[in-house]
């Protein structure tokens, strides 16, 4: 696929290097209200641009259509769901998801499960706002650990109910962001399209079983 990356200019290790995590021990958490958290750690995996091309080639990408106010429309961006016990597309994901696993064990109560993944060809592809809240996510507290590779996108929240400032936060390049406590439930999440010129995004989202 030709969704390719304007040379390396941030990734510090050069293309050749290949991806590796870094701890997590140092990961910061930003308290939302409504009892929903997010944790930021940026640069969590280092030679994230070869990943990225990994990814961009190795993943059978599909393209979706989905009904929306009664017309068929193409979803903008590119999927592609790995379930449990399944698989990843990159060795380095297992890695990231069972690190995630351990780190949050005590507060989760549960590994992380399942991996789905979004290629943002360009800034015509999005995401509109909506929580994760097709399984558990619409009752319980949960969490949502995404890594993102490639250019970076903003990442916007902003709470469901009763206003307030939007939280944004740009992610790429091997940045983290766990959504986390009742987030999915009281808060929204949305990749906006963007008018100028960017570069492709991958994000790789870890999730319990059951949540989606
Ligand atoms: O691109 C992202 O990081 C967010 C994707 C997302 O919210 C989703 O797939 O549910
Ligand atoms: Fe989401």
């Amino acid at each position: 696929m030709s969704y390719q990356l304007q040379g390396s200019l941030f990734d510090a290790d050069g293309p050749e290097a290949g991806p590796a995590l870094g701890p997590l021990g140092g990961i910061g958490r930003t308290v939302l209200g409504h009892g929903a958290w997010i944790d930021v750690l940026p640069g969590w995996l280092r030679g994230a641009d070869a990943l990225f091309e990994r990814l961009v080639d190795g993943v059978p990408w599909r393209a979706e259509r989905r009904e929306m106010y009664e017309r068929v429309v193409d979803v903008p961006r590119l999927l592609a769901f790995y379930r449990e016990g399944e698989a990843l597309p990159d060795p380095v994901l297992a890695e990231a998801r069972d690190a995630l696993g351990a780190h949050y064990r005590a507060e989760l109560g549960e590994p992380f499960a399942t991996a789905g993944l979004c290629l943002y060809r360009d800034g015509r592809d999005s995401v509109a706002w909506h929580g994760d809240r097709i399984g558990r996510g619409d009752r319980e507290d949960t969490m949502v650990a995404i890594l993102s590779v490639g250019q970076a996108r903003p990442l916007l929240l902003r709470p469901l109910a009763g206003g307030g400032p939007t939280v944004r936060r740009s992610l790429g390049h091997g940045d983290l962001l766990v959504m986390g406590g009742s987030c999915q439930r009281t808060w929204e999440h949305a990749v906006p399209k963007s008018a100028g010129a960017v570069g492709p995004r991958i994000s790789i989202q870890f999730r319990p079983g059951g949540v989606r």
